[in-house]
């Protein structure tokens, strides 16, 4: 009994932790093996008058006797107070040491607890070209960091001595028979084990001797171990000195829009990444900092590198800067959903507690990008010290086969060790419902998460879940394209549980998409995109869809063309054409990338250049016009407008459907429904009489109504071989051939690879996906005449 007690306590302590802690050879256990109840040590003495420096936390005293001071903890013969050190349990045959800074207890949980400010071994050091190598075999580093965690990781006790004190009482060091063996430690500095910075050399017994100091220790170590820290200085005494960038004016301290080469916090806080090295190193003996003129810098002629895109013609830069791949120096119009996660991330970081934000919005909203560029920036904020570590994975649905692959990624990213999804799953599950001193916040993106949701739902559930679990911290990040897949897929019991934050990205508007193409195409020389191409662009994309991603492409493919006519032009002069009248003497004669070349060139002459038709080499509403219809006029464009009717009221119907479920995937029955739906809803009266037809035969073939026709779709599909149609089997042939109007589209559809349906014999939830991207349905059937109205485009 008392032996399954030890091993309970010890399984709730357990750490899991590896490098950094301390090993330790012997397995002995100072508290026992009898599984005594923790208990409290008051202090007697003082009564409700505190004179210490150390005052417990009353918020979270036990009320009875709050006004009692919790100067230790008890369990059976075991003691520990406030200003011991003392081992707790890691992985294995492995101790953290911890100073216990204040004992409290977590009425929520109804557990002990205690604040532990933690002592760090060089194995935690994760640099190796800043480790110092002068290191001792039992030496340990106090930490400026802290974590509360329950009595129960309580291990035994450990001695911190300074070098001299412990040469002293062990000059042929610690034998391994000692009952002091793994527990004695030196401590001669402090050290930021994040960024490797360390405090002069002290004496121990200098610094530290007893729970009094703690204050002066935690200071000391914490403005030690930092090269250089964040003070919020006034814009003025910025001005004047020479060491810092001068921040720009904007600057109120608020979380601004993302821009690159400008961190977040730059203007906030003067940061050590902003000052020259030279600055940072100098201290003078007694560590004041000693502020030196920032050095001249300059980079020698011979080595002066110029970027690749200086050496582009103008519709190069453009090219790439409208490329939806490129990562954008800003993300206008996004400043507020900006700050919204920024904050909500930065405050789960720093409290160390869990997090789970939901953001939806629909395709092309800049989800992932701002997600992305707030990350970017609180990775720049853990450089400048500015915030703790934190790891960062993104998981996205498109990406993974199947979708409890995301617990095999996300343990990577927590212990880089990959193991099966169901090993994964059993070890996440663990860590988040075990305390662990240090456990570094991670921050999950799940992007596509619509796609992680079809296959199995306990994949979401978990992910949402874990954040609220109090060990984890664990942030997650939730990116679909619909608001309420949470309440769909999870039951709105559970969803509203979970406390989800939300954050909805809207549709871009035509004005945004404006902004949002101009700032690609600052710095781009030469207006070679006219201001009225890139309105007109935004406004036919506003229209449908709000999609930055579709603004952008259809941009990109303008420039494309305007270049390629700018060469040809080019090239037809350089063969002898007789030049055209936009053609300025200065151009004649010059190669084509010579003359493309030219930079910062007035409007007149570009207006002048794009010839008579107004268009030659510069993006204009024409070029706009043809590379929209270009894109609508692909091969699979062409296909989807040519389909016949059935087929195109299908697709909206499916198209409804996925969009209204979040879900990739719908059931057939489900699509047919919303047919139904459509053709109550639509004005159009061809669409109109198809679809009470179709869908009223339908319903007469079978009782199920929808089950026919899921059948039908399935194994009316030409690929099935006869004799595997259950679906026509259970019906006659003749009612097989009334309902042929919804089954053979479904069926055409699927033959032509347009949508993927997934046979379940005998099932009424036959399943039915686009095989294509849903973008270019909607921009096929968007404006199609036949299906309009039916909400295609939306
Ligand atoms: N405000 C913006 N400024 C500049 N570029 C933007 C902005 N918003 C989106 N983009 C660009 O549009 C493209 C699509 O953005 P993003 O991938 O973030 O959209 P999303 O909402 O995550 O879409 P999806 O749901 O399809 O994944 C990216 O190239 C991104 O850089």
């Amino acid at each position: 009994m008392a032996l399954l007690g030890k091993r309970t306590r010890i399984e709730q302590a357990r750490q899991f932790l590896s490098g950094g802690a301390v090993p330790r050879d012997d397995s002995d256990d100072e508290l026992g093996y009898e599984d005594f109840p923790w208990e409290w040590i008051y202090d007697e003495t003082s009564g409700s008058q505190n004179t210490d420096n150390v005052t417990p936390r009353k918020r979270k005293a036990v009320p009875a006797l709050a006004s009692k001071r919790i100067v230790g903890a008890r369990m059976g013969s075991f003691v520990c107070r406030q200003g011991d050190t003392v081992l707790l349990k890691a992985e294995g045959n492995q101790a953290w040491v911890g100073l216990i800074c204040e004992f409290f207890e977590d009425e929520e949980e109804g557990e002990k607890m205690a604040k532990f400010m933690w002592f760090s071994s060089e194995k935690e050091i994760r640099s190796k070209s800043t480790k110092r190598t002068d290191f001792l075999p039992n030496e340990l580093y106090i930490s400026p960091a802290f974590d509360e965690n329950p009595l129960a990781s309580i291990n035994g006790t450990a001695k911190v001595l300074s070098l001299e004190d412990f040469q002293r009482l062990y000059p042929t060091g610690v034998k391994k028979s000692s009952r002091d063996y793994g527990k004695i430690f030196v401590c001669r500095r402090g050290c930021n084990t994040r960024t490797t910075t360390y405090t002069p050399e002290f004496k121990w017994e200098d610094i530290y001797s007893g729970a009094a100091d703690i204050p002066a220790l935690a200071e000391f170590v914490e403005s030690k171990t930092k090269a250089t820290r964040k003070r919020r200085r006034a814009p003025k005494e910025i001005d004047d000195r020479d060491d810092f960038v001068v921040p720009d004016s904007d600057d109120d301290g608020a979380p601004k829009t993302p821009k690159k080469r400008r961190r977040l916090n730059d203007a906030a806080t003067p940061t050590s990444s902003r000052q020259s090295p030279a600055a940072r190193k100098f201290l003078t003996p007694t560590h004041k900092r000693i502020v030196i003129k920032k050095q001249l810098e300059f980079t020698p002629l011979g080595t002066r590198v110029l970027s690749p895109s200086a050496l582009s013609s103008p519709f190069q830069i453009a090219r790439n800067q409208l490329h939806v791949s490129s990562v954008p120096a800003a993300l206008p119009c996004r400043e507020e959903e900006f700050s919204a996660v920024y904050s909500h991330l930065e405050a789960a970081i720093t409290d160390g507690s869990g997090s789970c934000i939901y953001i939806s919005g629909t395709p092309g909203t800049g989800k992932t990008a701002t997600v992305r560029e707030v990350v970017a920036q609180l990775h720049a904020s853990v450089q400048a010290e500015e915030l703790d570590d934190f790891i960062f994975v993104e998981i996205n649905g498109m990406k993974v086969t199947d979708p409890n692959q995301s617990y095999s990624l996300l343990w990577q990213a927590l212990r880089e060790d990959r193991v099966s999804p169901s090993h994964a799953l059993e070890l996440l599950e663990r860590e988040f419902s075990t305390p662990s001193p240090r456990r570094v916040p991670c921050v999950v993106l799940m992007d596509e998460l619509d796609q992680l949701v079809t296959k199995n739902q306990s994949v979401m559930y978990n992910f949402f879940n874990w954040p609220g679990l109090r060990h984890s911290r664990l942030i997650v990040l939730a990116v679909a394209n619909t608001m309420d897949l949470p309440e769909r897929t999870l039951s709105n019991k559970i969803s509203s549980r979970l406390g989800l934050t939300r954050i909805t990205f809207p549709g871009y508007t035509h004005d945004q998409l404006m902004l949002i193409i101009q700032s690609r195409l600052e710095g781009v020389p030469g207006h070679i995109v006219h201001p009225d191409a890139v309105q007109f662009a935004a406004r036919k994309v506003a229209a449908v869809s709000g999609d930055a991603r579709r603004a952008l492409d259809i941009c990109r493919r303008a420039v494309e063309i305007a270049e390629t006519e700018a060469i040809v032009r080019e090239t037809e002069g350089e063969e002898g054409q007789p030049p055209t009248p936009s053609r300025t003497g200065r151009n004649k004669g010059k190669t084509a990338g010579r003359s493309l070349n030219d930079a910062g060139e007035p409007d007149a002459i570009l207006q002048k250049r794009a010839g008579p038709s107004g268009r030659k080499g510069v993006v204009t509403i024409a070029t706009i016009k043809q590379a929209i219809n270009e894109a609508t006029s692909s091969p699979l464009q062409q296909a989807l407008r040519a389909l016949p009717l059935a087929s195109k009221v299908f697709l909206a119907a499916l198209l409804a459907r996925i969009r209204r479920t979040g879900i990739g995937e719908a059931v057939l029955g489900d699509v047919v429904d919303e047919m139904k739906k459509l053709g109550l809803m639509s004005q159009l009266q061809p669409v109109h009489e198809y679809l009470l037809t179709a869908v009223e035969k339908d319903e007469d073939r079978t009782e199920g109504g929808v089950a026919g026709t899921s059948a039908s779709a399935q194994h009316l599909h030409p690929s099935t071989p006869l004799k595997h149609r259950e679906g026509a089997s259970k019906t006659t042939d003749a009612k097989a051939a009334r309902a042929l109007g919804i089954a053979s589209a479904a069926a055409e559809l699927a033959e032509a690879g347009i949508i993927g349906v997934e046979a379940r014999h005998g099932e009424r939830v036959g399943r039915v996906r686009l095989g294509v991207a849903e973008e270019e349905v909607r921009l096929a059937l968007g404006d199609d005449a036949e299906v309009k109205g039916l909400g295609v485009a939306s």
